[in-house]
């Protein structure tokens, strides 16, 4: 059984008084205990979220980190600060970074392997653009991003990620795939591991991100391969992010 996660990437957005009106909410709110709900904050303010969610369940996570684990990177983080503060999750291979700051696949696989050896939850985000799928390209850039990772690592590293699928087209845009658009290429990715390890596809949490709100998380988080949501602009609203981590318990 698949714990589903609800994550909050707040992108470049957000402040001291977001993440109190944030933690607030999501008390009062008694969300179900069989789901995770995490928040992915900016750099800046995750060493606040950790002393404001101690003691909480809500999950805290960042959005990107260095491979290297020190060194003369001006502006950059690595694992190891991240743990300092309090982080399990880490975004690895969000489209944003795949695109406005060049990271491709063997970047990515760096920062995987990196979250992974300090302990951090790496959350690989993949997915196509409007082109490629127009182009009926989805599987073979999907499994492109997907297999360049999996194959690079152990089974005890695999098991240890969760996935985001995020159709680039989705992401910012209201325009979100249809649950049967998302439910395809998670059936999609799910088959491809687990013919890889059965255990592997069976295991492992995909969740869906693009344009998921609160009137559209409960049809796309009912489909048997969705296993929990991306979430970045509903997630600045503590209403609606409440209402996606209800629908997903
Ligand atoms: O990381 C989150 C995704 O990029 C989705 O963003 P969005 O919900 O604003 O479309």
């Amino acid at each position: 059984m698949r714990k589903p996660l609800i994550a909050g990437n707040w992108k470049m957005n957000g402040s001291l008084e977001l993440l109190e009106t944030m933690k607030q909410a999501l008390t009062s709110a008694q969300i179900s205990s069989s789901v995770d709900v995490a928040i992915i904050p900016p750099f800046t303010l995750l060493m606040s979220a950790k002393e404001v969610l101690a003691g909480s369940s809500t999950g805290l996570g960042a959005q990107t980190l260095h491979p290297e684990s020190s060194g003369a990177y001006t502006g950059e983080i690595s694992a190891s600060m991240l743990t300092e503060c309090g982080v399990g999750y880490v975004l690895v291979g969000h489209s944003e970074r795949r695109t406005l700051f060049a990271e491709d696949d063997q970047a990515v696989l760096a920062r995987v392997r990196a979250a992974l050896g300090a302990g951090l939850t790496p959350v690989l985000c993949i997915g196509e653009t409007l082109e490629e799928r127009e182009a009926d390209r989805v599987e073979t850039v999907v499994l492109g991003q997907v297999k360049t990772v999996i194959d690079a690592l152990s089974a005890e590293e695999r098991s240890r990620l969760v996935m985001a699928y995020e159709p680039v087209w989705a992401i910012g845009t209201g325009r979100t795939a249809t649950p049967e658009q998302a439910q395809q290429v998670h059936a999609m990715i799910r088959s491809w591991l687990s013919d890889k390890d059965p255990a592997l596809g069976e295991g492992m949490r995909l969740l869906y991100g693009g344009s998921m709100k609160a009137d559209n998380a409960g049809d796309l988080l009912s489909q048997p391969d969705i296993d929990g949501g991306l979430i970045g602009g509903a997630s600045l609203k503590p209403d609606d992010f409440i209402a996606i981590c209800h629908a997903a318990g």
